[in-house]
């Protein structure tokens, strides 16, 4: 574009100046006339000089437009236009076209055209700058607005103008001026207004602090009272740092800050807990930045996280309820397991002082930390410990009058001693009583014992326990005891009480194996009630019954726990006597046979004839099976009855069967 203002018009208007005088000059003669000359040619002189100075000043300052206007056309943000007022033409230079997008040809060419772009919103305010500043109101034309662009979005820009008027014209018959593209610098405008908004009511506090203790508050966004619960308005600006945080959370951002201090651009993130105006806090995530080209700024972002903090530790909660119902079923499987195995071996153990052996080596595992003893049922109703473990240790009870859980039927806990029962020694933390009903012998109690105090969840894990290790103690024990009972009543004659034969030919080998390996001797006696078939001929079959079990009473009564007494066939009877030989075996059968011949056998109300037997005894040899040292014995039997009954005879090799 050639601007109206450009120094050509100046250099013209120098040349007129100089023809002008030239001409003036050639026309003076005389000597008034060449004072008058000189004074003029001075004049002239001086006036070329003036010109000259003016022209060397158009022609620096059109150097100066020139390159004012090169560098101008080096920003593609600045274009320039010419608006002749009278013709409505409008020039713009080429710059339009990158800003506002399309072709030369699109370019509107008149004030007119431009403004049919004009965003309808801004015309009113383009038109009223444009007469303000041509009604003198205004010294420049100046307005941002919108125009459309070729790709149909409205495009910030800045018009700035100036209307000039011609020389000895009154009114300006053109505006020139420039334009320039704002759109970038408004888009950041509005994303810094939207941001600010943001700031002011979204969930970010920011914030500006002084860089040095005590770190007061220099700016805070204004959403930042209300979210602290103070007023809207309230003035937070001042307040230091240690007035804005917890206490607990005050120590570490002083270490963070003194980390970063003096760096602008470091930063550090943690979270921390803002003092709420009710005197409650709130989980903040804070992001802060050392700000300001000396870094006197610390410069704080904080997010509310409370909510998400209660989710977490919400959360947590669970996770850890569910981590102890997790742990509970596994250990409870695990518990269950472990009970369902002693309840087993105790059901199958040999005796029920093996079950309580068994019990008493398991029992640790099953209640760790807890002292136990199991007390059952004994003579004279006392109730006697069967199996203990743990350091604590349980007296005898003495009746079910000391068992609080005895008498009650149910189970008895105490604290610290108070309230136990008398048989808990010492002063556990807990003691727990849990009663076990319907075993033979009468009810007994698993008395439970803690040194140390335990939580709540602990307690109650281990009264579950207790009362699950009760219950299959009461039902594995009665079991036991039915089963050996049972086992008992198979081995046993019915009529006699005594060991049955098939239970003394089980009962044989094992205990001439024992005594063998022991080397250990082993009598067996066979005893024969003489002329036997008299008392069931002469007083019937039932008076024989009870000499058969008279004659068994005193052999239950004979010997010792250890002598096995059997009844092996209908008036024949035996004795198995461990670690004796056959002579001391001998002596004490002859007491026996002594009683039994000295004691008189009633039936029916009358007394019958004296009851003898005849016995022979024999001792496990080298070599000899069970059948051999039964055969020993019939035939020791047999030398006795042969010798005259009521008698004994110890096999010797010479009764050769
Ligand atoms: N009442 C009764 N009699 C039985 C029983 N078992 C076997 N007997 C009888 O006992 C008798 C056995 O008699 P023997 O072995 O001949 O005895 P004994 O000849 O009378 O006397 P000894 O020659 O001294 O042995 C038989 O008559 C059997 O019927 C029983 O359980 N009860």
């Amino acid at each position: 574009m050639t601007s109206d203002l450009s120094p050509g018009l100046w250099i013209g208007a120098f040349g007129a100046g100089f023809g002008l005088l030239a001409g003036v000059g050639a026309g003076l003669l005389g000597r008034a006339q060449r004072r008058r000359l000189g004074a003029l040619q001075a004049a002239q002189a001086e006036e070329r000089a003036r010109l000259e100075a003016q022209r060397a000043e158009a022609l620096r300052r059109r150097d100066e437009l020139q390159a004012y206007d090169e560098v101008l056309a080096l920003n593609p943000r600045v274009g320039h236009f010419l608006w002749s007022l009278g013709p409505d033409r409008l020039e713009l230079s080429p710059h339009w076209t990158p800003m506002i997008g399309g072709g030369a040809e699109d370019r509107p060419a008149s004030m007119d055209a431009l403004r049919l772009r004009i965003h309808p919103a801004d015309l009113d305010g383009f038109d009223e700058a444009l007469n303000a500043h041509l009604q003198h109101r205004q010294p420049v034309f100046d307005r941002e607005l919108r125009l459309q662009h070729a790709l149909g979005h409205w495009h910030w820009m800045h018009w700035q103008g100036k209307a000039v008027t011609p020389p000895g014209a009154e009114v300006p018959d053109r505006i020139v001026g420039h334009f320039y593209d704002l759109h970038a610098q408004k888009l950041a405008e509005e994303t810094l207004a939207s941001d600010r908004r943001l700031f002011d009511s979204g969930p970010v506090i920011v914030a500006s602090l002084d860089a040095q203790p005590p770190y007061r508050l220099r700016s805070v966004s204004a959403s930042a009272a209300e979210a602290l619960g103070h007023p809207r308005g309230s003035k937070l600006v001042g307040r230091r740092l240690d007035e804005l945080l917890l206490p607990e959370d005050l120590p570490p951002v002083l270490e963070d800050l003194g980390a970063v201090l003096g760096q602008p651009g470091a930063s550090f993130q943690r979270e921390v807990r803002l003092r709420l105006a009710d005197g409650g806090s709130h989980w903040h995530s804070l992001h802060a930045v050392i700000a300001g080209s000396e870094g006197q700024t610390v410069r704080a972002y904080l997010l509310d996280v409370e909510r998400l903090k209660q989710a977490e530790r919400e959360a947590a909660r669970q996770a850890g309820e569910l981590q102890v119902a997790v742990e509970h079923l596994t250990l409870s499987q695990g518990y269950a397991e472990r009970l369902r195995e002693l309840s087993e071996m105790i059901q199958f153990a040999a005796s029920e002082a093996e079950a309580h052996e068994l019990l008493a080596a398991r029992g640790p595992q099953l209640l760790p930390g807890w002292s136990a003893a199991l007390m059952l049922g004994g003579l004279a109703g006392q109730v006697e410990r069967r199996a203990a473990w743990g350091p604590v240790p349980a007296a005898a009870v003495q009746g079910s009058a000391e068992c609080w859980a005895l008498r009650l039927s149910k189970p008895h806990a105490a604290l610290h001693g108070a309230g136990a029962c008398a048989h808990v020694e010492g002063r556990p933390a807990h003691s727990l009583c849990l009663p076990i009903p319907g075993l033979q012998g009468g009810a007994g109690v698993l008395q439970l014992t803690y040194a140390d105090p335990l939580d709540a969840d602990r307690l109650r894990q281990a009264e579950a326990r207790a009362a699950a290790l009760a219950e299959t103690l009461r039902l594995s024990l009665s079991n036991l005891q039915l089963r050996l009972s049972l086992q008992e009543q198979a081995t046993r004659d019915w009529m006699t009480g005594l060991y049955n034969r098939r239970h003394f030919e089980e009962l044989l080998p094992r205990e001439l194996n024992r005594a063998l390996r022991a080397a250990e001797p082993l009598a067996l006696a066979m005893l024969d009630i003489d002329h036997f078939k008299t008392f069931n001929d002469r007083f019937g079959h039932e008076a024989g019954d009870e000499v058969i079990r008279c004659v068994a009473r005193h052999l239950a009564d004979f010997g010792r726990p250890y002598d096995s007494r059997c009844r092996v066939g209908g008036e024949e009877l035996c004795i198995l006597m461990p670690r004796i030989a056959a002579a001391e075996a001998r002596s004490r059968l002859e007491a026996l046979r002594g009683q039994i011949a000295a004691s008189p056998v009633h039936h029916a109300g009358r007394e019958l004839p004296p009851v003898t037997v005849s016995i022979g005894v024999a001792e496990a040899a080298d070599g000899g099976g069970p059948a051999e040292l039964m055969r020993r014995a019939d035939l020791a039997l047999y030398a006795a009855k042969r010798g005259g009954r009521d008698r004994i005879v110890v096999w010797t090799p010479e009764h050769v069967g």
